[in-house]
């Protein structure tokens, strides 16, 4: 029995990823499936905490990607209150890029980031379509309709439930004898008064009586939902954490220097499917240079020679994935690129040599695509279709065959060229225009606030499973061998997911 019992031991299980990375085939997420290791601790002990770049830390591994359907403003501020961080698009003039950025950095947690607004000349039917493309319980009514103008009053459906004439004016419904609470008044105090009120929302006021934000209820509840939150992503001055898309062309530079100049960036992407260009090292090198305390994102990369060129360029991360994205077509169109999962763990050995931190961008598509990333060798994942299509993505939901969904499109779309070269260049550059990516809608998946926490314990789980139980413990066991995977066929992967079922509800949590 004994030189049985050691045969088996000598019996090698799955292979380390040097192996099966190595084998000429090119392999994504699905393609691959981890092994079990040994569970000596509780899930809740996992920590997910992880460099996003050389100096940024992040409590939750996530960020949003730079689209223009995925990162504004709302987006930015609850993916850096759930402890990831959002990158803003650059499909926008600099100028409206640093208003968004400012608009992050000057966010007081708990109010509402983008309180509805609506003139008193509005009607009860715009505040009902304004209720059923944004999520919205109440609205104040300010002089021309925008926030910051003077605040006259606050309608909520109380005011307007048994009104037939759909047509009436908000200003012969709203409440004019309001609560309001000082803008010179604390976070603290405005929270004091807001119990006390017997309303749901307090509106903020200048002192000439502007709409600043709201605070609301609901609102400060949510926020107080520990401990589903992780530590909110903040830089040295406690103000949230952010970054900024920007290109390679000479207006880039502009743009950064703008983004330092109102203090608003922590780190810019170079944003680009092949980061690997005289281009972008010139911009690198350019950055490098003006401001040397900003953190630099090249890519994106698939291959350890790219990264290499980048990272002896000065990069402080980067970002990896060529045509992994849903929305993207450039593998079709181009025939270049990578399989993900190869991607990641290529570069990812890279550059974690180097010291280096890796960006999973594109084909996150749930949580154990996440574990895989971050198993791989990736510091962090960037999503966007996980991301669209949520309460804070741009844009406003509608229906399509009775689905309530929001719009979504690469970055490469036409479309998203087509508004791009309006805001960046102010003028089309380039005369053919092939598209890399397409455009069309996703479902409405409610509030971030709701999907990142249960996305972040479903990854911890997984690494629990694996016997892991911290980001930089995954990419140690990496780099020892100790991480075992194999390549699953097409029935393991049929196997794998749900099967044999007449009919079934998948409820994810
Ligand atoms: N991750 C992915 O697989 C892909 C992502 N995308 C996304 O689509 C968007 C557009 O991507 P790209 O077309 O790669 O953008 P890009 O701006 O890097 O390239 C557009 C064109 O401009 C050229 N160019 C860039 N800088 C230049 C300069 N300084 N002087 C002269 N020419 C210059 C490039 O060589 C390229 O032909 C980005 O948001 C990108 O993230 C697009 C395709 C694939
Ligand atoms: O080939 C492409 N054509 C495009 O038009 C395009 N737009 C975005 N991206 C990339 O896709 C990533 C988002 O992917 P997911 O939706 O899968 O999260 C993003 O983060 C980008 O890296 C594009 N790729
Ligand atoms: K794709």
């Amino acid at each position: 029995m004994g030189s049985m019992a050691a045969a088996i031991d000598d019996i090698a299980d799955g292979f380390t990823a040097a192996q099966l990375f190595g084998q000429g085939t090119t392999y994504t997420y699905d393609d691959v499936i981890f092994l079990p290791g040994h569970i000596d601790f509780g899930a809740h002990e996992v920590d997910l905490s992880s460099h996003l770049t050389r100096t940024l830390k992040l409590a939750t591994p996530i960020v949003s990607s730079p689209m223009d359907k995925v990162t504004e403003a709302e987006m930015a501020i609850t993916m850096a209150m759930m402890g990831g961080m959002g990158f803003l698009h650059y499909n926008m003039t600099a100028e409206e890029q640093v208003q968004q950025a400012k608009r992050v950095k000057q966010h007081v947690p708990g109010f509402v980031t983008r309180p509805a607004t609506l003139a008193p000349q509005s009607t009860i039917a715009d505040f009902e379509s304004l209720k059923a493309t944004r999520d919205v319980r109440g609205v104040c009514i300010t002089e021309d309709g925008q926030p910051g103008s003077r605040l006259l009053g606050v309608v909520t459906s109380r005011d307007t439930d048994f009104l037939n004439d759909r047509l009436t004016p908000l200003s012969e419904v709203m409440t004019r004898d309001l609560d309001t609470a000082s803008e010179s008044a604390s976070v603290e105090q405005v929270l004091e008064q807001l119990k006390k009120s017997k309303r749901k929302l307090l509106p903020v006021v200048s002192s000439q009586g502007q709409l600043v934000r709201v605070a609301t209820k609901a609102t400060f509840l949510e926020e107080q939902r520990a401990p589903r939150r992780a530590a909110t992503s903040v830089d040295s001055a406690g103000r949230l954490l952010l970054g900024a898309a920007v290109g390679t062309r000479a207006d880039d530079r502009a743009r950064v220097d703008a983004l330092r100049a109102a203090d608003a960036v922590d780190a810019v992407i170079l944003d680009s499917s092949q980061g690997d260009s005289t281009y972008q090292l010139d911009m690198l090198a350019y950055l490098k240079k003006a401001h040397p305390e900003l953190q630099v994102i090249c890519g994106n990369v698939v291959t350890g020679r790219q990264a290499r060129s980048l990272i002896d360029g000065g990069a402080d991360a980067l970002r990896v994935g060529m045509g992994s994205g849903s929305i993207c077509t450039t593998q079709e169109v181009c025939a270049v690129g990578r399989g993900q999962a190869t991607a990641v763990y290529q570069v990812s050995r890279m550059a974690n040599a180097r010291g280096v931190p890796t960006i999973a961008d594109g084909g996150i598509q749930n949580s154990g695509h996440i574990v895989k990333a971050l198993s791989l060798g990736a510091s962090t994942v960037m999503c966007g279709s996980l991301l669209a299509g949520t309460t804070e993505a741009p844009g406003e939901y509608f229906m399509v065959d009775g689905v309530r969904v929001k719009a979504y499109r690469g970055m490469g779309s036409l479309e998203a060229m087509a508004k791009g070269s309006e805001a960046r260049y102010h003028s089309d550059t380039q005369n053919l225009k092939i598209a890399q990516g397409v455009s069309g809608t996703v479902r409405d998946k409610g509030s971030i606030r709701n999907q990142i926490p249960f996305l972040a314990q479903a990854v911890r789980q997984g690494f629990q499973d694996m016997g892991v139980r911290s980001v930089s413990g995954a990419h140690a066991a990496l780099k020892q061998g100790a991480v075992m995977l194999e390549a699953r066929s097409s029935a393991a992967q049929a196997e794998g997911n749900i099967h044999d079922m007449h009919s079934f509800n998948k409820v994810r949590w």
